[in-house]
């Protein structure tokens, strides 16, 4: 049986969603690719979807950043969806928060190979920096369920920041789920917003959320 890898299958949309830094992005599918399954990044089923499952999946986000903000991508793993957005959304500063090292290791290498002067490493668990810094927006993707998720993202927030979390179709039982601790956040504005529709074969639901003063 013929191997077909899904570099030679990049889908027409991503240059579309990816614009003018689709040569950027090229070139961490490339290396992603070659070296992601060996480094324990991705799993060997993941390769034939690198695109639409992880590359687009991320990258569909970008509409939503916010025009130089500052954005904390929990638990940024591989680099989705962080890493994609920092090359995507260059008007943006981007904080990797990642607990493991060799993910660290990884993420810096992409970075300094990649040119990316709007991103920075920060190795530990989110919990760790809740009196570091403060940003306007935090995206995860995979990382944990929304009721364990916001009570960890939310310090990071300054007042009026956002929540983007990519979830599956599990989302609205974890908002169910999370009802408690989205009230005690004060969280408004909560939404789930389908992206990529009439561009991915697969379209991305994105929670979203703002957070009012941290009382
Ligand atoms: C399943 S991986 C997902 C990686 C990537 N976001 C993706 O979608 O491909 C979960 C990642 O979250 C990280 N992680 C787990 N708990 C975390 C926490 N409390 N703060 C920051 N990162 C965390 C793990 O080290 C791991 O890299």
């Amino acid at each position: 049986m013929t191997e077909v890898t899904e570099l030679e299958l990049e889908p027409a949309a991503a240059a579309e969603i990816a614009g003018d830094r689709i040569d950027v992005l090229r070139a961490f599918a490339d290396d992603l690719a070659a070296r992601g399954e060996e480094l324990g990044l991705i799993g060997p089923l993941e390769l034939p979807r690198l695109w639409t499952r992880h590359l687009l999946n991320s990258a569909v986000l970008a509409p939503l950043i916010r025009a130089g903000g500052r954005v904390a991508d929990i638990g940024t793993g591989g680099g989705m969806p962080g890493l994609v957005l920092a090359i995507v959304r260059p008007d943006a500063d981007f904080l990797f928060i990642e607990p493991m090292e060799r993910r660290c290791l990884w993420l810096n290498e992409q970075i300094e190979r990649l040119g990316l002067e709007n991103a920075e490493v920060k190795r530990g668990r989110a919990e760790e920096f809740h009196d570091a810094f403060e940003v306007d927006q935090v995206t995860a993707r995979a990382v944990t369920a929304l009721r364990k998720l916001v009570p960890i993202t939310a310090p990071l927030l300054r007042a009026d920041g956002e929540m983007l979390f990519l979830k599956g179709n599990s989302v609205e039982a974890e908002i169910d789920a999370a009802a408690k601790v989205l009230r005690k956040h004060r969280l408004t504005d909560i939404r789930v917003e389908e992206l990529g529709v009439g561009q991915l074969a697969e379209t991305t639901r994105v929670f979203r959320a703002k957070i009012g003063s941290h009382g």
